[in-house]
């Protein structure tokens, strides 16, 4: 996707496997760094400290942090080892673990030697994929917006929650592939942008990304949406996901639950765009999602660009007051009007994900 005068993805791999670039969100959109990765610790550190976020990603993330693990240790004890550190660093996104598996899949069949070489080629693979899955979402969830657009005949106003862009996968981003396709395809559109707080995801990263694309969008507070949908403001509702059970029920950032409630009162269409990787076809219901809490600090405070240039972060709760703060919520399946994949549209259910994957446990 865009970024400044280039076209970038979100991740570089060196040619040769020894090491990895990634675009370190936590100084977007204030500064484009970008961060070399050259051993599984580092990864790991990244993945944790949000660094790179978005589960796509962290999943293509953790699989080059694998590869270049097994690359310095190729025993099945030291396999063990890398993939329990890079599984613990953050539980909600289900990429993570399936691209863990997905690559010791393919190299613990294999004698020591030849381990590295196959572990690297799968964590290329993962970020080829991904990439191409983003894309094909996007091409299935375009109609949705250009038939809103035709029955209008006018401007398409949609809303987005965190970021589920090109930042958070390797390219294009999941929800908001329609969006940029639609964006090319000369739809006229705007999106409203949820500031996604207590992290900023939506103000910092969405509207960064839709800006560098030049597709019409506005930053909201968080509480806004309701009422915009109230007032015939919101055509479309699109998010991602971080983890979808079996039934539909879908884990997002904290607060997609809430839009899609507002979604349901309002008659507003209400879609979720995932690439399979995201599928936990083990778990039967979103109650068994496993919801990250993160450091009360994130609550506690904001942090933003001081008028002199600097960043700066500062205490917006009372002294001595705590905080709680679960990074993600569950959406329950009958909240979902339906999911986009990289197959096509479906209901959000059981049987809706089983007629794209037929061939699933
Ligand atoms: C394509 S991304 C879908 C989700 O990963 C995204 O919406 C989200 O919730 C990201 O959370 P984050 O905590 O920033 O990793």
């Amino acid at each position: 996707m865009r970024l400044g005068g280039e076209t970038t993805r979100s991740i570089r791999p060196r040619s040769d496997g020894s090491g990895f670039a990634v675009l370190d969100q936590t100084r977007l959109p204030w500064e484009v760094v970008w961060t070399e990765i050259k051993t599984a610790a580092a990864a790991a550190e990244a993945i944790r400290t949000m660094q790179v976020r978005g589960a796509p990603l962290i999943g293509a993330v953790a699989a080059f942090g694998f590869a270049l693990a097994i690359a310095a240790d190729p025993s099945d004890q030291g396999l063990d080892a890398a993939a329990t550190m890079l599984a613990v660093t953050r539980p909600t996104a289900v990429n993570l673990a399936w691209a863990l598996a997905r690559v010791r899949r393919a190299v613990s069949p294999l004698p020591h030697e030849r381990r590295a070489a196959r572990a690297w080629a799968e964590a290329v693979a993962i970020a080829e994929e991904d990439a191409a899955m983003c894309e094909a979402i996007g091409r299935h969830g375009l109609p949705l917006i250009a038939e809103i657009a035709k029955r209008k005949g006018g401007r398409v106003n949609l809303l987005t929650h965190c970021n589920a862009g090109w930042l958070a996968t390797v390219d294009w981003g999941t929800a908001t592939a329609p969006i940029y396709a639609a964006h090319d395809a000369g739809i006229d559109l705007h999106v409203w942008v949820d500031e996604t707080r207590p992290r900023n995801q939506g103000a910092a990263l969405t509207a960064f990304e839709l800006g560098a694309h030049g597709v019409p969008h506005t930053v909201v507070a968080d509480n806004a949406g309701g009422h915009l949908m109230r007032r015939g403001l919101v055509d479309l509702v699109l998010v991602g996901t971080d983890r979808v059970a079996r039934n539909g029920d879908v884990a997002n950032k904290i607060g997609t639950y809430l839009k899609a409630l507002a979604a349901a009162d309002n008659g507003v269409p209400f879609w979720v765009a995932l690439p399979s990787s995201t599928i936990d076809w083990s778990l039967p219901s979103g109650d068994d999602v496993p919801i990250e809490e993160r450091s009360a600090g994130e609550v506690t405070h904001v942090t933003g660009l001081g008028e002199d240039g600097a960043l700066q972060r500062i205490r917006v709760v009372a002294p001595g007051s705590g905080a709680a703060n679960p990074a993600f919520d569950v959406t329950p399946a009958r909240l979902v009007t339906g999911l986009i994949t990289e197959r096509g549209r479906c209901a959000a259910s059981e049987a809706g994900l089983r007629s794209l994957y037929p061939e699933a446990a």
